[in-house]
């Protein structure tokens, strides 16, 4: 009889590698993925959040998309720069994390009502529920390198996307340089690790160690977004070439 071996914990990624999987760990790392990402980068990703909603080219009345939005924190950035007269639609396949965005949305639409012009729907990046040409702009924060079948994501970007409209994709970057990757190694084992294991997160945080090893490189990003369609793509390094920002025009 076919016995299934757990695959060795190097594989981490490997252990995650169906959409379920990732579905399920996003949700159970939920309640701590955004204190962490604070408390890893000292806030820094709050900027490369910035620069990556700035590179969409989203302005004032704009209809947007945030793909795997999560937490929503590049939905937020998003609202702020449609503003009241603009509509942010964003999308995750994370009850959890999707939870958590609406209820940080609650809050915020007390101080600043403009927060209100966002909607959240539960829904898989490989097949958006909306129709052609809808977006004057779409970002996708740290997701793409988690969809199991990104050229099918891009697809679905590219088609929902209005002409000559933006799409943003922030995320690590899969160096080329061993220094580079030796450190990204190194953090996530030594520091990342060793702390989310108190909330007994540690394969969740391993997968993200390998998830990168298994992403591409800005330049195969780049050859992924024309494939896909986008007239335009280019992949800029950001934090010491720790992080990336493909920005690809439909
Ligand atoms: C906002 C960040 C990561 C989001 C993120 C993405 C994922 O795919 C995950 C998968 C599984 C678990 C967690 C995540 C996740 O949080 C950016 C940094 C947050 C990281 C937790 C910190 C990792 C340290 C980096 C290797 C180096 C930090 C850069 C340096 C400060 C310039
Ligand atoms: C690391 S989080 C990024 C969240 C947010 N964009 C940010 O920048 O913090 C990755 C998100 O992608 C979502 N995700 C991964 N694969 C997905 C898919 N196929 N469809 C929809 N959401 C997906 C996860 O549920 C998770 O919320």
């Amino acid at each position: 009889m076919a016995t299934h071996q757990r695959r060795p914990e190097s594989e981490a990624a490997a252990t995650h590698e169906g959409a379920a999987e990732r579905q399920e760990l996003f949700n159970r790392i939920a309640p701590i993925y955004d204190k962490m990402n604070d408390v890893f980068t000292l806030g820094m990703h709050r900027l490369w959040k910035r620069w990556s909603i700035s590179w969409s080219g989203a302005k004032k009345g704009d209809k947007v998309l945030d793909v795997c939005c999560g937490s929503g924190d590049l939905s937020f950035l998003l609202s702020q720069k449609v503003g009241v007269s603009g509509k942010v639609i964003a999308l995750d396949f994370s009850k959890e994390q999707l939870q958590i965005a609406a209820s940080r949305q609650r809050e915020r639409s007390k101080s600043n009502p403009c927060y209100k012009n966002i909607e959240w729907f539960e829904g898989d990046a490989v097949n958006l529920p909306f129709p052609d040409s809808t977006f004057d702009a779409a970002t996708i924060g740290y997701g793409l390198r988690n969809v199991v079948d990104r050229k099918k994501a891009l697809d679905q970007m590219h088609r929902v996307l209005k002409p000559g409209a933006k799409l943003s994709v922030l995320d690590f970057n899969k160096s080329t340089s061993r220094l580079t990757s030796t450190l990204q190694d190194w953090m996530i084992d030594y520091i990342v690790v060793p702390v989310v294991s108190w909330y007994g997160l540690t394969s969740e945080y391993r997968y993200l160690k390998n998830s990168i090893k298994e992403y591409l490189t800005g330049a195969e990003l780049e050859k992924l977004a024309l494939e896909a369609g986008f007239s335009e793509a280019k992949h800029y390094e950001i934090a010491g070439g720790f992080m990336g920002n493909l920005v690809a025009k439909r």
